[in-house]
């Protein structure tokens, strides 16, 4: 099999040419020679079809080759040099060794492989072939999970290394950091540069929002700085990423926020432990015995000396009031009096998030990066954020996708796009009229530059030979050299959120609930009587505050929960497609985007769930890359395209624009805009509700009510 896969290569590289085997990424080329070497692999000789069915999208996608017509080619002399080589094998009467493994297996009739007889017309499996098949898909997945493991241990190393950053109460005289200049500095993440050579200065007090497209980076760099990785950043700055969770155990939320005063909680102890010691003394001195200074009251002595010290300290870093601060952060954050005394292990991890997040508003770093904050909140806990943030006295870098809250707490924006990073002052509508604006202004110098150009070397060589002109024709080349090189505008490419139409429409009622009451078992009643119904031409959005239970009627509509009392009626013959958080979170990180929907949806020829992937922006090298090294937003994106294979009726969204990029909400409601079915989502992205859907539902007190104003109306009678 080595031998073969090196033969494979070989003949990969001198047809596709060294040049191309270079640029194109090396896993999509080990992808391909594996595939070929495969001694079942049917290449569809003489003209090498199968080869195009197999491969032909991934070259294309991969830059391998540059259009089909040229694919068509390469595949036709792919076929003809394996079979050179006598690498190519008569077909078969088991065309493929996988298969037979895959037949049927949970499908639908409308994905089922065109060529199913074909398979039957030789002898089945041997039971060797199938323990070999096996073997190795076992050692491939240990090979998976290994390299897995082995990320997770560099990220635990990474954060391990981390310089911890705590309160800081020595800043007496003005802040220990202001600006911060970085110099021509690059992030480089699994060999891939993210970021090259850019300088930035972050002046103190702004407020930056940074924004770009899904896996352009940002993440990485918020990263690299708080490593103190980016040369130019003080060593004493404290930078304070908020990424992760706190720990969940038996400390109290509002106790977690109050540890990160390291010192006051310190100073408390040593407090308390000397009072202590006190009492013991003048006990002993009660019973004891002796006159005149004894070791006790030097001891006595000493202790109140330190005891006068700590109430000094603790009186100047304003300690009493520390308590007061804390709470008053978690309960902007939406934790009632009674969900700051729980345990952090009694959370879920979403609020375990935003104890996360309280910690570091409380502990008011030199310089604090937030990465996308308001995916964990609810509307009040945003509008709450947004006054707090507006009020920072220090600097922040805020990644953000929500465009009312950027425009709301930022100042400037760092725009991270082709691994250059530009900043611009004012807000995010302000940077996008900017950026239109230099946009236009550089078309513009482009196709002047591009006329004089032809201009000039249309007089060139029409009079290259004539001599009456040659000290013209010299003049215009020096010009010509001289001309300063205008760069084309680049295009991002457009984004795709294409919800496969549904080849039936099951006529009404499709959904509806009759006096449903629901509430989980010991627990109160969460709805009661609910009368409503959802249909094909629906477009709802339910909004309402943490905890209320939208989620819960997500659950009831799609049958993963039945009412306590009453009824949801669901048709039998609609199929719903649930988009939530835990879809995202629940991918399997070991794998790859492609083999992880050819494990939902075995037996499905490779080539439609690569198309579905590719509908949803995950293409070429995307598709073959491990999930682990997925951003947060193109993770979405496989989650999109995994429950929308079946070809749903309706779609339930629950949050669906956290992690995606700007570029790509707008894509997601063109998607929902064009899509034949039903749709009813959870969110608080204005955006998001205000493009893509015509009712507003508020749930409140057990109860969900159509709302007759907009989304800014309903936001009014929120804010504080
Ligand atoms: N080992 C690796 N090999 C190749 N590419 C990698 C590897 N690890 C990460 N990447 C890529 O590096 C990029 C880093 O993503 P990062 O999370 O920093 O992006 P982001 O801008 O924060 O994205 P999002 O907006 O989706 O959160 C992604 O495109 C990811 O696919
Ligand atoms: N499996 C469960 N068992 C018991 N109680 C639950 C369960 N799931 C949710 N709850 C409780 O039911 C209430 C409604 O939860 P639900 O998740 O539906 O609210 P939500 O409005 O969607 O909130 P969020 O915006 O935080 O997702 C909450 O008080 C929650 O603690």
């Amino acid at each position: 099999m080595a031998a073969a896969a090196a033969a494979s290569m070989g003949v990969v590289r001198e047809v596709l040419g060294p040049d191309i085997v270079e640029e194109v990424d090396q896993p999509i080329i080990d992808y391909i020679a594996n595939v070929l070497a495969d001694e079942d692999f049917d290449f569809g000789a003489p003209d090498g079809h199968g080869i195009f069915e197999a491969l032909g999208e991934l070259l294309i996608d991969s830059g391998c080759v540059s259009s089909q017509d040229h694919c068509l080619q390469v595949c036709s002399k792919l076929c003809e040099k394996f079979g050179k080589h006598g690498l190519v094998k008569p077909k078969q009467a088991v065309r493929s060794l996988v298969t037979p493994l895959r037949m049927n297996a949970g499908m639908d009739d409308d994905v089922a492989p065109k060529k199913q007889p074909e398979v039957f017309e030789g002898p089945l499996l041997s039971s060797r072939d199938k323990a070999k098949i096996e073997r190795k898909k076992r050692k491939d997945e240990r090979q998976r999970e290994a390299q897995y493991q082995m990320h997770v241990a560099e990220m635990e190393a990474l954060r391990a290394g981390m310089p911890p950053v705590f309160v800081n109460h020595n800043n007496d005289g003005g802040p220990a950091v202001r600006d911060i200049h970085m110099e021509n500095f690059s992030v480089t993440v699994g060999g891939r540069d993210l970021i090259q050579e850019a300088t930035i200065t972050l002046a103190f007090g702004r407020h930056y929002g940074l924004v770009g497209r899904n896996g352009t980076g940002k993440t990485s760099f918020l990263r690299a700085m708080a490593m103190h990785a980016i040369d130019g950043i003080p060593k004493n700055c404290q930078i304070l990423h908020v990424e992760q969770e706190v720990v969940g155990d038996d400390t109290i939320a509002l106790q977690c926020v109050l540890n990160a005063d390291v010192e006051r909680v310190q100073l408390l102890q040593e407090e308390a432990r000397l009072v202590q010691q006190q009492k013991d003394l003048e006990i002993e001195a009660e019973f004891g015995q002796g006159s005149g200074k004894s070791k006790g009251d030097l001891d006595k002595d000493f202790i109140s000396k330190r005891l006068e010290e700590i109430y000094k300290r603790l009186e100047f870093i304003d300690a009493d009031a520390a308590e007061a601060r804390a709470a008053s952060i978690l309960a902007g954050l939406s934790f009632t009096p009674e969900m700051q005394r729980k345990r952090t292990k009694e959370f879920s991890g979403g609020w375990r998030m935003r104890i996360a997040l309280a910690r570091a508003l409380f502990i008011e770093p030199d310089l604090l990066l937030l990465d996308e904050p308001t995916n964990h909140l609810d509307l009040h806990a945003v509008l709450w954020l947004e006054t707090y943030l507006l009020k920072w006295p220090k600097t922040f870098i805020v990644v953000s996708h929500a465009r009312e809250f950027l425009n709301t707490v930022v100042t400037d924006i760092l725009h991270l796009h082709g691994r250059k990073l530009h900043a611009y002052k004012g807000d995010y509508d302000t940077f996008e009229r900017t950026r239109e604006e230099h946009l236009k202004n550089q078309q513009k110098a482009f196709e002047t530059n591009e006329k004089a150009r032809s201009h000039m070397q249309a007089f060139i060589d029409k009079f290259r030979y004539n001599a009456k002109r040659a000290s013209l024709v010299q003049s215009r080349i020096k010009a010509l050299e001289r001309m300063e090189h205008v760069d084309a505008v680049v295009s991002d490419p457009d984004y795709k959120f294409e919800f496969p139409t549904p080849d039936d429409r099951p006529g009404p009622p499709i959904i509806s609930f009759s006096d449903a009451s629901f509430g989980y078992p010991g627990g109160p009643t969460l709805f009661k009587n609910l009368n409503f119904g959802i249909d094909l031409d629906s477009r709802i959005a339910m909004v309402g505050p943490n905890g209320i239970g939208k989620s819960t009627i997500l659950k009831l509509i799609s049958g993963d929960l039945q009412p306590t009392s009453g009824t949801v009626f669901r048709s039998p013959k609609v199929r719903m497609a649930v988009f939530n958080q835990h879809h995202v979170d629940g991918l399997d990180l070991t794998v790859n985007p492609l083999l992880y929907m050819m494990r939902c949806y075995p037996g499905v020829p490779e080539q439609k769930l690569r198309a579905h992937l590719g509908s949803f922006g995950v293409s070429g090298n995307l598709a073959l890359q491990p999930m682990y090294t997925l951003s947060g937003g193109q993770k979405s994106r496989v989650a999109f395209a995994k429950i929308t294979f079946k070809k749903p009726h309706i779609i339930l969204l629950d949050e669906p624009s956290n992690h995606l990029d700007l570029d790509a909400v707008e894509a997601l409601i063109q998607g929902l805009l064009v899509f034949q079915g039903g749709v009813l989502m959870v969110s608080h992205d204005e955006h998001l509700i205000t493009g893509s859907v015509d009712e507003l539902w508020v749930v409140s007190e057990g109860r969900v009510t159509p709302f007759s104003g907009t989304f800014k109306d309903y936001k009014k009678l929120l804010k504080p």
